[in-house]
């Protein structure tokens, strides 16, 4: 089927929700195919039974950075220990999903799930977190497209190109990564309060497509998710039950849905048995969601002014703390009896320069023999392009088998200390580093607030994640007046330095992007967020969340019923 949605008109039509359900959102014809009172339902009944759980999850989280933020540092939970000791292992893996070396990820777009599901990688991750930005549209869109997909229908026409896309006979498992628990979906209100993002993204997934996918992909398993950004065990438990839920609902086994959790916060490292055990029925493995936990690591030692942060561009997985958390997360999993994913390496083809092309697929190629070779399972690849040279290095080291959960134990990562994956990470602390965080923060933000949460810049892939680091890592050089190395030698970060960067950095965007874009885009409006962040008496949690407001469309005349 070809998504074609509605032009614009005034709403006259309303969406048929249940009692205590009001959306918000523009009425559309296609998206009301997915807005079914029962679908709505289905949301709304895992809202009521788990809005308590994720409220006291969140309180939780504002605890724990109390604690840190009064000097505490994350560690190992002593009364857990027995989790950490004990001998059990996770359900077994569904064969559909044994071998994933290489996965692709992008956002919910028609043409990128195709391009991504033809692409030859093994899996799919269809995000509506990092990647996306959660507008109304992306994410109704975002359904439309994942029903037209698990069905197999999904063809897009490319009309300045004429050419049409659709799905070859051989595609990716396709895997879908609702939002994290602390973002709402202010477009769908139950009971008079912005439902939680992640349940509306779960539950329309889960509720469409359950029956079709369990038939074609998941060989009678699914459907498969990624979970990100959860900080405690807690948060695993809360999503353990709403599979329960999903699965009663569904009439479908116990243990049918299986997820992967991304380990991309400081705290979670320390909770990654506690995790497992907890979706040990419904677990399909760890992720190594090396951006994002980079971002957390600033985040969480936000207080700690002796835990200041190098130039993002020297934070990679060669520093101890890295290295330490990828080689306890394949022991914790392949002890577990599931996989140890690997994570993005940022570089991106580049189509005009053989060589830097050349020099980024090196740096590509690296990261993924480091994976593989530290006993990883599979890895994640941003383009298409970088398919083959992941491919490569996985197929290179296992061969024909499947993957490592067997074979590499790590024992040797047992001796990993709480000092190791908290060592304070080593470089310098630039005027460039300020610039470059500036200068990719602001054109992020402005993509995002203008509908694309994945852009390319300076040849490398930037998404929600990369941008936090950028502004936290702003954020904290100015909150402690970091001294600059190299040419900024001896100069302090100061509101007034970084007032000139953003002043100076902002006419070069100009220059890059052109004036005609420069005026069109949202550069401006992104500027001033960007900088109201870094120069914020407090850090706030996330950029997403206190910027959406800005991309929040409501539509009152909905609720009229005309
Ligand atoms: C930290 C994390 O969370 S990582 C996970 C979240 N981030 C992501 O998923 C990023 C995914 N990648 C992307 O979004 C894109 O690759 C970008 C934005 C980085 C670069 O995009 P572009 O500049 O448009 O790439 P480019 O022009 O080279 O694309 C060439 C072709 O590859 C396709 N393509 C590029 N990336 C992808 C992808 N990830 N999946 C599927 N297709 C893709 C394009 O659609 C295009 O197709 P076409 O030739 O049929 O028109
Ligand atoms: O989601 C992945 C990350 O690196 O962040
Ligand atoms: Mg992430």
């Amino acid at each position: 089927m070809e998504l074609e949605t509605s032009v614009y008109r005034p709403n006259v039509a309303v969406y048929d929700s249940p009692d205590g359900v009001e959306v918000r959102g523009r009425y559309d014809q296609i998206f009301a195919k997915i807005l079914t009172r029962e679908a709505l339902s289905f949301v709304a009944e895992l809202q009521r039974e788990f809005r308590g759980h994720v409220r006291y999850a969140m309180e939780c989280r504002k605890e724990a950075r109390r604690r840190y933020n009064s000097g505490a540092v994350p560690g190992f939970d002593p009364s857990t220990k027995f989790i950490r000791d004990g001998d059990w292992i996770c359900a077994s893996v569904p064969p559909a999903v044994a071998d994933r070396r290489v996965e692709i990820t992008g956002p919910v777009e028609r043409k990128m799930i195709i391009n991504a599901l033809n692409s030859g990688a093994k899996v799919f991750m269809a995000d509506f977190e990092d990647a996306l930005s959660p507008s109304w549209e992306n994410l109704m869109r975002g359904h439309v497209n994942l029903k037209d997909a698990v069905d197999g229908s999904i063809t897009f026409h490319d009309k300045s190109r004429n050419r049409v896309y659709k799905l070859n006979d051989q595609t990716a498992k396709l895997f879908v990564r609702p939002r994290g628990w602390h973002l709402p979906e202010a477009h769908i209100l139950i009971d008079g309060e912005p439902a939680t993002g992640c349940l509306v993204d779960f539950g329309l997934y889960f509720f469409h497509n359950y029956a079709k996918f369990r038939q074609t992909q998941g060989s009678g398993f699914g459907p498969f998710f990624y979970l990100p950004k959860m900080e405690h065990s807690r948060e695993a438990k809360i999503w353990n039950s709403v599979f329960e839920r999903a699965e009663k609902m569904a009439g479908i086994e116990r243990g049918s849905i299986r997820a992967t959790v991304l380990i991309e916060t400081l705290p979670a490292v320390f909770q990654m048995n506690e995790i497992l055990y907890e979706l040990r029925d419904h677990s399909v493995g760890l992720n190594c969601g090396r951006w994002d936990y980079i971002f957390s690591y600033v985040k969480t030692f936000q207080s700690h002014p002796d835990r200041l942060l190098p130039d993002r561009v020297l934070v990679g997985m060669g520093q101890h703390f890295m290295r330490s958390y990828s080689d306890l997360l394949i022991r914790t999993c392949h002890k577990r009896g599931v996989h140890a994913m690997g994570g993005m390496a940022a570089q991106i083809p580049i189509r005009d320069d053989p060589k830097a092309n050349e020099m980024a697929l090196d740096l590509v190629r690296k990261d993924k023999l480091r994976e593989v070779r530290a006993g990883h399972d599979g890895t994640w690849a941003a383009h298409p392009g970088l398919i083959p040279i992941c491919m490569e290095a996985f197929t290179g080291h296992m061969g024909k088998s499947p993957n490592q959960i067997k074979s590499v134990k790590r024992e040797d990562a047992a001796a990993i200390t709480e000092e190791d994956l908290l060592q304070i990470p080593r470089g310098v602390r630039t005027l460039e580093g300020l610039r470059l965080n500036t200068r990719v923060g602001i054109q992020y933000l402005a993509a995002w607030l203008t509908g694309s949460g994945s852009v390319p810049l300076y040849n490398l892939m930037e998404d929600a994640a990369t941008a936090e680091i950028s502004r936290v890592q702003n954020w904290q050089w100015i909150r402690y007046g970091v001294e600059l190395d190299g040419d900024g030698l001896g100069v302090r970060v100061t509101k007034e330095l970084f007032g000139r960067v953003v002043e100076e950095e902002m006419e070069r965007i100009e220059k890059e992007v052109g004036k005609d874009k420069f005026k069109k885009g949202m550069y401006k409006e992104a500027c001033k967020m960007f900088t109201k962040q870094c120069t914020a008496p407090e850090l706030d949690d996330f950029l997403t969340l206190a910027v959406y407001n800005h991309i929040v469309a409501h539509y009152p005349i909905n609720n009229s019923r005309l």
